[in-house]
């Protein structure tokens, strides 16, 4: 097998360019073709858009295609990148053209005052900023290109409703299906010239939690031990072995994860319990706990968030071949 370099160049050739490579989202691309062919006709900007949904599912890359689609450029950025107003100014006015795009990754980590000034920039493509200080400040108004903004973010719940209600779109990303999940690994499988049978993607996907991201990095860590052990095919033993070597469960669930569902049942009788004081047994910011390990638990069935706190499910002790409680919790 062929060694090639990998990392960011790798990922960049294997990021799908058009709504046609990208997998999945059905329901979403469905109504993106809508709104891309309609703003196409009326030779107006796309309205902004707010993407929410857990990392790895491919906000970024749908940004992407999105200005592949509509052949404008893409500006990226990031919440915690745009301090200042003047940031944002400085983005708008100096590097966006009519109908570009800009991406705000993490938009919930906008800072109040940039959130501020981005709204007559939203609605009116218009911006005012203050120069100077004291007697010798003055205001002056910037006249913006019309843009497209995209704003993505784990935390729709941490958006303000003020800034939501400027977008003319929102839409969640969904976690993949398996078929999904295994198309992707065979399509970079196929990329970068590496064989891999059906089961064998399958059996990645099986361990990617629903995630894109996960899926193709997993595919990644397989190609090595495939290519060490000197296979032309990356066959299903040898997908099993590896996933095992880095430490997955059938479920996908990594050491932390599992950590997470013991101490619920061991420390706490499987609930309900705090997030706070879960976070604070584990030694884990309860945000991490939250945004990271959570979704997928939560979709697996091992967890539920109650109103009183964190519980695990029978699913969970049986997942852990822990006896479940006598009376069923749920
Ligand atoms: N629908 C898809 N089809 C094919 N490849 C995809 C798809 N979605 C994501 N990928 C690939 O998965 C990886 C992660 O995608 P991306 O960086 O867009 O995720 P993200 O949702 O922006 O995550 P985060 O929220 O963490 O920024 C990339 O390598 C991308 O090429
Ligand atoms: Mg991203």
């Amino acid at each position: 097998m062929a060694t090639s370099p990998r990392g960011p160049q790798e990922d960049l050739a294997l990021r799908p360019k058009t709504l046609e490579e990208y997998i999945g989202q059905e329901r979403l691309k469905r109504k993106l073709r809508v709104y891309l062919e309609a703003a196409r006709a009326r030779g107006e900007p796309l309205e902004h858009l707010l993407l929410f949904g857990p990392p790895g599912l491919g906000k970024t890359t749908l940004a992407h295609v999105i200005a592949f689609e509509l052949g404008v450029n893409l500006r990226v950025t990031s919440g915690p990148a745009i301090e200042k107003p003047g940031d944002l100014a400085a983005i708008l006015a100096n590097s966006l053209e009519e109908g570009d795009i800009l991406f705000i990754d993490e938009i919930h980590r906008l800072s109040r005052q940039a959130e501020e000034h981005l709204y007559p920039a939203l609605e009116d493509f218009k911006m005012d900023i203050v120069i100077g200080q004291g007697p010798a400040a003055r205001t002056i108004r910037l006249e913006l290109p019309r843009f497209t903004l995209i704003g993505a973010t784990t935390r729709p719940g941490l958006i303000t409703a003020p800034l939501r209600s400027r977008f003319g779109i929102v839409e969640h990303l969904e976690y993949y299906s398996l078929e999904e999940l295994a198309q992707g690994v065979k399509r970079d499988a196929g990329l970068l010239g590496v064989g891999i049978t059906e089961e064998a993607a399958l059996e990645i996907a099986r361990r990617s939690r629903g995630t894109m991201r996960i899926a193709k990095r997993l595919f990644r860590r397989v190609r090595d031990f495939a290519q060490v052990a000197g296979e032309e095919i990356i066959t299903e033993k040898r997908a099993r072995e590896a996933l095992k070597a880095l430490g997955l469960d059938e479920l996908g669930l990594e050491r932390r994860d599992r950590e997470i569902l013991e101490a619920l049942i061991l420390r706490f009788g499987g609930g309900p319990v705090g997030l706070q004081t879960l976070a604070t047994a584990l030694a884990e910011d309860p945000g991490t706990l939250e945004e990271v390990h959570e979704p997928y638990l939560i979709q697996q069935g091992l967890l539920k968030r109650t109103p009183r706190g964190r519980l695990a499910t029978e699913r969970a002790y049986r997942h852990l071949g822990l006896p479940p409680p006598v009376e069923p919790l749920l």
